[in-house]
């Protein structure tokens, strides 16, 4: 009788561990169960991709993302902080930047301290970019 209760409790724990095992393998498995921000989709290495027509939504100084170098940028709250008047910056707000981030619209490169500040912005990578 006691043996047959202790294989009893052995078998509940063993299935119990089992059961444990299965559901963090199927959560760890599973980042795509989880919705992508503002419908992009994650990418294989987890980082969100866009289309440019979703970038294209964000083209004001209330949401601004910009495309540079293939990553996807969310401005908008480094606005504020830009060294210029408001429409330098914004009227690239929405759109593939790259050039505009290269030259600054007068033939200078940004500086390293800028490019620094930009990754902090970082919200995902361009589709096919
Ligand atoms: C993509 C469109 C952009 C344009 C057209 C643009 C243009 C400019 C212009 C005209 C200046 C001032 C003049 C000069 O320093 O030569 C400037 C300075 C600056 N910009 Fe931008 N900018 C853009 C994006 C950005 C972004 C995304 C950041 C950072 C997140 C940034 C950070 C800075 C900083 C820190 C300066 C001071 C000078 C420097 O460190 O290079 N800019 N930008």
């Amino acid at each position: 009788m006691t043996s047959n209760r202790i294989a009893y409790t052995g078998f509940v724990a063993f299935v119990s561990v089992l059961l444990t095992l299965v559901v963090v393998n199927m959560v760890q498995r599973s980042p795509d169960s989880q919705p992508a921000d503002e419908d992009g989709d994650k990418g294989g290495n987890g980082e969100t991709v866009y289309r440019l027509d979703q970038v294209a939504e964000h083209d004001s100084a209330s949401s601004c993302w910009k495309v540079i170098d293939g990553v996807v940028y969310d401005l908008t709250g480094y606005l504020p902080s830009h060294p210029t008047e408001e429409e330098t910056f914004t009227r690239w707000c929405g759109k593939e930047a790259t050039s505009a981030w290269q030259d600054k619209g007068n033939g200078r490169p940004h500086s390293p301290r800028a490019a620094a500040r930009l990754e902090s912005y970082r919200i995902g990578v361009i589709e096919g970019g």
